[in-house]
């Protein structure tokens, strides 16, 4: 907040590139924050989103997604490095890029005295290059859009946080748009609520739409993105396909047996860590791909399957009754975790 207007448009050599067909729809370089109180928010951040992804920006609060969101929207100039959204540098070109963005940052905050419908077409009046012949038509497919129109004539200060959320949505997408920004848009919601954002997101995703969102809710993440960038403190820890992402992290081995503490010797002796046992049920950290093993998530999971093979093997040799065995499949956090050596842990 404060932080300065963004510098008029051409202020950086006027560089009138458009990404490529399937090139970065967001390209940061060396992207960094340092506020004035010495605080450094974003620190080095190469970021590249892909053209038609649901491209997830993940990170513990005050990891610096909401910093980043305000940069790449020109709300506040970088210290230094640089960002282009849609091709274009930003702050520099945020006039010709801002139209083609819609967004939704830092929470939905409508006229609580006007209705949800009055909102939007307030909202729409102020944008010059809105037709008002066309104003009713838009708002009202809008609303149905994001399944307001039965609230659309209810004063907006009635509406709960996820019809509220709503409706910053159905405001942002008044235009087509080739790229829809949103912080957080499912903080605070319901999970009724939580899972109608992301059918939504869903939907514009498969009409093309590029959709960066940020959250800190990593299963969310796991759910409607196809990428993901992970942040912890102001710095990017890794990004790419979330498939990839989750590859990457070691499964964790499970063995159902009535002979719980034999299984857990035997285990730790082939050099399975972590094990714990509850209940007939003992799990460890598998003996990864980190050692000698191929980088790519295929031999990894070859190198993982042999390994898988001799500790079996090794329970049966030691007269270990084993009724179930396998690998569950890592997840994100997992791969947070082994990334950043610290749990996620969210406050909320
Ligand atoms: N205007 C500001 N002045 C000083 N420090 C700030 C300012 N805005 C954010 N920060 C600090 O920068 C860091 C990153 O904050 P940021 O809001 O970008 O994180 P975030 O990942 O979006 O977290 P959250 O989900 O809580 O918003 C935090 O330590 C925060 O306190």
């Amino acid at each position: 907040m404060g932080d300065g207007p963004p510098s008029a448009e051409g202020a950086a050599g006027g560089d009138e590139r458009v990404p490529a067909r399937g090139g970065p729809v967001i390209e940061t370089r060396g992207l960094t924050k340092r506020f004035r109180g010495g605080q450094l928010a974003v620190d080095g951040l190469d970021l590249s989103v892909p053209a038609g992804s649901v491209f997830g920006f993940l990170g513990p609060n005050g990891s610096g997604k909401t910093t980043t969101i305000r940069m790449l929207m020109g709300l506040i100039e970088p210290t230094s490095g640089t960002a282009r959204v849609l091709g274009r540098p930003m702050p520099a070109a945020a006039r010709a890029v801002l139209p083609k963005v819609g967004a939704l940052i830092e929470g939905p905050a409508p006229y609580g005295f006007l209705s949800g419908r009055d909102n939007l077409l307030r909202y729409d009046s102020a944008d010059p290059t809105a037709d008002p012949r066309t104003r009713g038509a838009r708002v009202a497919a809008a609303l149905d859009r994001v399944g307001l129109t039965p609230a659309a004539g209810k004063k907006a200060r009635a509406y709960s946080l996820g019809m509220k959320q709503r409706l910053g949505l159905a405001a942002a997408l008044l235009h087509p748009r080739d790229l829809l920004v949103l912080d957080e848009p499912t903080n605070g919601l319901d999970p009724q609520g939580m899972r109608e954002i992301r059918a939504l997101v869903r939907e514009l995703a498969g009409e093309g739409t590029t959709v960066f969102l940020s959250s800190h809710l990593l299963d969310e993440i796991e759910q409607v993105c196809t990428h993901a960038a992970v942040m912890a403190k102001g710095r990017l820890v890794v990004q790419g396909p979330v498939a990839e992402l989750a590859a990457g992290a070691r499964g964790r081995l499970v063995v159902t047996t009535p002979d719980p503490g034999e299984a857990v010797r035997v285990l730790k002796e082939h050099g399975v860590t972590d094990v714990e046992a509850e209940e007939g049920r003992v799990t460890g950290s598998l003996p990864g791909p980190g050692s000698g093993a191929g980088a790519s998530g295929s031999e990894a999971s070859g190198a993982e399957a042999s390994g898988l093979a001799e500790l079996n093997a090794a329970l049966v040799h030691a007269g270990v009754r084993v009724t179930g065995f396998g690998a569950e499949r890592a997840s994100l956090e997992d791969a947070f975790v082994a990334l950043t050596g610290e749990g996620f842990d969210v406050a909320g």
